[in-house]
C-alpha cells in the first residue's frame, strides 16, 4: 500500500477517509483536487500532505500550456498560496512548498517546459528524500527500543502520514525487523480514528503485534504497566523541543510522565520549525465541529450540542524523554542541540 505513486502526468493518492475497509486511489490531475483532499483528510500526515503539496504544484506546473515564463510562474504561485492554505499546524506543508516555490527562482535561466520538468523532479525529491528519512530515524530510534517493549502510540504517525514507512510506527517497524518481539498499543484517537483506522490497519498488516484501545485508556494500561515507553510523531517542532502533535498527546506525555514512561518524539528535520521559539506560537487547526458531535454516520451527540474541537495540541519539552530524528537521537537541553541538528545535512 503506497500513500501515494506518481504516475508521470498526475497523481493517484490513497483516499484514506476509506480505509481500513477499502483501499481506494483518486486520480489527481490538479492540484485544487490535492487541496480538497488535504483538507478532508484524504490525505494527512505531516510529511505526507508536505509530499502530496509538493505534487500538487508540480500538477499546476504541468498544467500551464503557455510558454511565457512570468505567466507560468504566477500560476504555479498561486496554486503554492492555494495549498498553504488549507491546513496550518504541519510545518512540513510549507517546508515543501518553499522548497518548490524555490525552483521558480531561476525562472530566468530555464524555458517553461524545463521548469516543469525542473518541478516535478523536485516533488518527487521530497517524496523520496522523506522514506530515506524515516528508514533513517528507524535505525536511530534502535537503540531506544527494548527486547519485548510494550510501546504506546497515539494517532497515526506509519507510511500512511509519510512518503513510506513512518516516524514513529517507522521506529516501531525497526524494532520488529530486527527481531526484538515489541507489541503496540494504539490509542484509538478521537474524534477522527487515526489510531483505530490506520495505525491498528498497518501495524495488522506487517504482523506486529497491536491491541486498540480507547484514549481514555491510556494512563491505565501505563498503570499496569504494560507500556515500557511512548513514541509519537509530530506536526511542528520549535526551538526549544515543544510539539504540536495530535489532540490527546499532551495528555499521554503527561500520564508517561507520571509513570515514570520515557516519551519519545520520532520526527524527520523537515518537521522542526526553529523560527519558532516555543509552542505558543504554533498555529492550532480547528475543526468542523460535526466531526465531535459523529463517529462516521452516527450520530452520537445532540445536533447543535457547542463543540471545541482542536486538531492539535502542544507537548512541552520537558515531557520529552527524547527526538528521534534522521539525523540521530537527541536529548535535552534542546535548544542547542535541535539547532545543531538542523544545520548538519
Ligand atoms: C508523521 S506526522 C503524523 C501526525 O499527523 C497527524 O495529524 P493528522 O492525521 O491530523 O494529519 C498526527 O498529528 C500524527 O502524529
Amino acid at each position: 500500500m503506497d500513500t501515494m505513486r506518481w504516475q508521470d502526468d498526475h497523481l493517484l493518492l490513497l483516499d484514506q477517509t476509506k480505509l481500513p475497509l477499502t483501499e481506494e486511489y483518486i486520480e489527481c490531475w490538479d492540484h485544487i483536487i490535492l487541496c480538497d483532499a488535504i483538507k478532508k483528510l484524504k490525505v494527512r500526515g505531516a510529511p505526507a500532505i508536505g509530499a502530496a503539496a509538493a505534487f500538487g504544484v508540480a500538477l499546476a506546473a504541468l498544467n500551464y500550456t503557455g510558454e511565457d515564463r512570468d505567466e507560468f510562474a504566477a500560476d504555479v504561485k498561486k496554486a503554492i498560496a492555494d495549498l498553504g492554505k488549507t491546513r496550518p499546524t504541519a510545518v512540513n506543508l510549507f517546508w515543501a512548498l518553499r522548497r518548490m516555490e524555490a525552483i521558480l527562482e531561476d525562472i530566468r535561466t530555464y524555458s517553461v517546459k524545463e521548469q516543469q520538468e525542473r518541478l516535478v523532479a523536485e516533488a518527487k525529491a521530497i517524496f523520496d528524500e522523506d522514506r530515506a528519512m524515516n528508514e533513517q530515524m528507524g535505525q536511530y530510534g534502535l537503540e531506544l527500543i527494548p527486547e519485548s517493549a510494550g510501546i504506546l502510540t497515539h494517532c497515526n504517525a506509519g507510511a500512511l502520514a509519510t512518503a513510506g514507512f513512518g516516524t514513529a510506527l517507522g521506529v516501531i517497524r525497526a524494532a520488529h525487523q530486527a527481531g526484538k518481539e515489541i507489541s503496540v498499543f494504539a490509542d484509538e484517537t478521537r474524534p477522527l480514528l487515526q489510531g483505530a483506522r490506520l495505525t491498528a490497519w498497518e501495524l495488522m498488516q506487517d504482523g506486529i503485534p497491536v491491541t486498540l484501545i480507547t484514549d481514555s485508556m491510556a494512563a491505565y494500561v501505563m498503570k499496569q504497566k504494560l507500556v515500557d515507553l511512548v513514541i509519537v510523531g509530530a506536526d511542528r517542532i520549535t526551538a526549544n523541543g515543544d510539539v504540536a502533535n495530535k489532540i490527546g498527546t499532551y495528555g499521554v506525555a503527561l500520564a508517561a510522565k507520571a509513570h515514570g514512561i520515557p516519551f519519545y518524539v520520532a520526527a524527520p528535520v523537515s518537521t522542526f520549525d526553529l523560527s519558532l521559539e516555543s509552542g505558543l506560537q504554533i498555529p492550532i487547526e480547528e475543526r468542523d465541529t460535526e466531526e465531535v458531535r459523529r463517529v462516521g454516520d452516527s450520530i452520537t451527540a445532540p445536533p447543535g450540542v457547542p463543540v471545541y474541537n482542536p486538531a492539535f495540541d502542544v507537548t512541552p519539552a520537558e515531557l520529552v524523554t527524547a527526538f528521534i530524528t534522521d539525523r540521530g537521537v537527541f536529548r535535552p537541553p534542546y535548544l542547542e542541540t535541535l539547532r545543531a541538528m538542523a544545520e548538519t545535512k
